[in-house]
C-alpha cells in the first residue's frame, strides 16, 4: 500500500471537505476505503488533523471545494459534478465516487407554454446559460440561493435548472422534470501542482477509494 499511515505536520494531504449533505457518505467511503477518520462534524472546528490517516481536513461550504482546491491550499477535495460544472476550476478531476447521486434538470408546470420573454431561475446560472444557448433558446437567467421550485409556482421565472433526487421536492410543488441536463456524483478533485509534489499519496488514496468503490458498487 502506497499510502503512509504515519505521516506527520507538512508532510499531511490537505483535504477540502464539504459540509452537510455530501459528508456523511464521504466519511463512509473514506472508512470503507481503511482509513480511521473520526466524526468530523462533531466540533465546530474548521481544520482538523488526523495524522494517523496521513490527511488534515478543511471544513467548507460545499461550493467553495474548487477554489480552495485551485488555490492550492488544499490538496484535494471532494464535490459534487453540479458544483464542478458551474464553477469550472483548474482543477484535475480524479475520481468519481459515486456518491450524493442525482440529476440536473429543466422543470417546470405541467402546463408550461413558451413564453415570449422566458425567465430561468436556478442555482447555477452558467449551466442554465450553457445549456439553453445550446439549444438555441434565447432566455433571461434569474440567480437565486435555495428553494428554486417557488420560483414557477409564484411567477418569477416560467422555468428552472435544479437538481432532482427522488423527486418528492418536484411532486410535492406540483412541478415537473422537462429534460434531463446531466447526471451529477460526487468527485475526487485535485490541485495540479499537489498531484505533481504529493503524487504518491493522491495517488494512493485513489487506488483505495477505488478499491472500496469497486467492491460497493451494486450494493
Ligand atoms: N437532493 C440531492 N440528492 C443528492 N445529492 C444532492 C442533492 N442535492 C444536492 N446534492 C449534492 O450534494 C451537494 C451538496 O449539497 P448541499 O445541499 O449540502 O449543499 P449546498 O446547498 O450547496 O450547501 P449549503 O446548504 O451549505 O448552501 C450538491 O453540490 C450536489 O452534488
Ligand atoms: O428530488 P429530491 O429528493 O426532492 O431532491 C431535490 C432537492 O434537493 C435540493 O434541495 P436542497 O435540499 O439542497 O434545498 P435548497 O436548494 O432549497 O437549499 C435540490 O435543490 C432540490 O430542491
Amino acid at each position: 500500500m502506497s499510502q503512509s499511515n504515519n505521516q506527520t505536520g507538512g508532510d499531511l494531504l490537505m483535504v477540502a471537505m464539504p459540509k452537510g449533505r455530501i459528508y456523511k457518505q464521504v466519511i463512509k467511503l473514506f472508512r470503507e476505503a481503511g482509513l480511521s477518520i473520526p466524526d468530523l462534524e462533531e466540533t465546530r472546528k474548521l481544520v482538523i488533523e488526523v495524522p494517523e490517516a496521513g490527511m488534515s481536513f478543511i471544513m467548507v461550504k460545499p461550493v467553495d471545494v474548487p477554489t480552495f482546491v485551485e488555490y492550492g491550499v488544499a490538496d484535494i477535495g471532494i464535490v459534487g459534478k453540479d458544483v464542478l460544472m458551474e464553477e469550472n476550476k483548474d482543477v484535475y478531476e480524479l475520481l468519481d465516487l459515486g456518491i450524493a447521486k442525482c440529476r440536473m434538470s429543466v422543470i417546470g408546470l405541467p402546463n408550461w407554454k413558451p413564453t415570449i420573454h422566458p425567465r430561468v431561475a436556478t442555482k447555477y446560472p452558467n449551466v442554465a446559460s450553457q445549456y439553453f444557448r445550446e439549444q438555441g433558446q434565447q432566455v433571461e437567467v434569474i440567480k437565486l440561493n435555495g428553494s428554486i421550485e417557488l420560483a414557477p409556482l409564484i411567477g418569477l421565472a416560467d422555468r428552472i435548472v435544479d437538481m432532482v433526487e427522488t423527486g418528492q421536492t418536484l411532486r410535492e410543488n406540483g412541478l415537473v422534470e422537462m429534460e434531463q441536463i446531466f447526471g451529477i456524483t460526487s468527485r475526487l478533485i485535485a490541485n495540479r501542482v499537489s498531484y505533481r509534489m504529493k503524487n504518491e499519496s493522491i495517488q494512493g488514496l485513489c487506488d483505495r477509494l477505488q478499491a472500496a468503490i469497486g467492491s460497493t458498487a451494486g450494493v
